[in-house]
């Protein structure tokens, strides 16, 4: 559906994404992460041809975006990560416009989408909220029920019910069969949508791995209150890692491997309180946002 072949990207000095390659398939959900400037909107604007690459291309439903990109930009939902609207219409009037420019849309499906995200169609667009422009934007990028969605940092400015709102949408589009490409910083809602996640990094890809993957190669995290002293000798020996102990009794650290093997040693020692939970998907990102290599 979208392939980056050896992508890169540079404005004047700055390199802003290096010798990117990718491929997503039909019907999958793509999670496009990586810290402020690493070069995912770059990525986007050479996928919609807003942008033209230094070298490398970009394809989409095996077009090329350079040469194709009017028929690519026909058949594509696409939200910019800076939505800006006509002022001085409403959301209806603008949803209205931009329906026609593309062609037509379904307006049952128009209404369901407005309703879904609870616009009030009537206001002019001068002075609403970053949230309403945002929810816009979105309509507009599904109204037409294109068959990929491209949607740059979707649920910036959204307040929890409508980010929960479009999570519901994008696992109902998923259902149908769209195909997915976003980028985001919010992981919880990574983690319940995407099929697979890439993360960028100063405009290298440094990371792509299936959501479900990572979900079962992440440490736990390990709290255990003694009533004692804390055994830091025989719990370094079972091999955990980045121990804490921000009190004499208190003590917290990550652990992968076998459970029984760690509860063995706990134990042995009088517990007051333990607690064990998988590590989030943000403490397992935390180590490539922060540019710590060899995981
Ligand atoms: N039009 C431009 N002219 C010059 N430099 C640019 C331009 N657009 C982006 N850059 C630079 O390219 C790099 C990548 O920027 P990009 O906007 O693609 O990052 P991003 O991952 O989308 O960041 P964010 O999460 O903050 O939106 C940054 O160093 C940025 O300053």
């Amino acid at each position: 559906m979208l392939q980056l072949i050896e992508l890169t990207k540079e404005y004047g000095s700055t390199r802003a994404v290096e010798n990117l390659s990718l491929k997503v398939g039909e019907g999958e959900i793509f999670g496009f992460l990586g810290p402020n400037g690493a070069g995912k909107s770059t990525t986007i604007h050479c996928l919609l041809d807003f942008v033209r690459p230094t070298s490398g291309r970009t394809e989409v439903m095996g077009m090329d975006c350079r040469r194709q990109g009017r028929q690519i930009r026909r058949r594509i939902g696409y939200l910019s990560g800076d939505v800006a609207l006509y002022e001085d219409m409403t959301g209806d009037e603008v949803l209205d416009y931009c329906g026609r420019l593309s062609g037509g849309v379904d307006p049952a499906f128009q209404r369901r989408l407005t309703e879904r995200f609870e616009i009030d169609p009537a206001v002019k667009l001068k002075g609403c909220s970053k949230g309403m422009r945002q929810k816009i934007g979105l309509i507009q990028a599904f109204m037409h029920d294109p068959e990929l969605l491209i949607l740059d940092e979707p649920t910036s400015g959204l307040d929890p019910r409508m980010q929960q709102a479009f999570t519901d949408l994008i696992l109902e589009e998923k259902k149908r069969g769209k195909t997915i490409f976003m980028s985001s910083h919010i992981l919880s809602e990574v983690e319940k949508t995407c099929d697979r996640v890439g993360l960028i990094r100063r405009g290298r890809l440094v990371l792509v791995k299936e959501v479900g993957e990572l979900k079962k190669s992440r440490r736990k995290v390990v709290e255990a209150i003694f009533s004692g002293e804390v055994p830091i000798e025989e719990l370094t020996a079972v091999a955990v890692d980045d121990l804490e102990q921000p009190e004499s009794s208190r003590v917290r650290f990550h652990y992968q491997g076998d459970l029984q093997a760690l509860l063995a040693v706990l134990s042995r020692y009088p517990l007051e309180n333990l607690h064990v939970r998988d590590a989030s998907l943000e403490e397992v990102f935390a180590d490539y946002y922060e540019g710590r290599e060899g995981l």
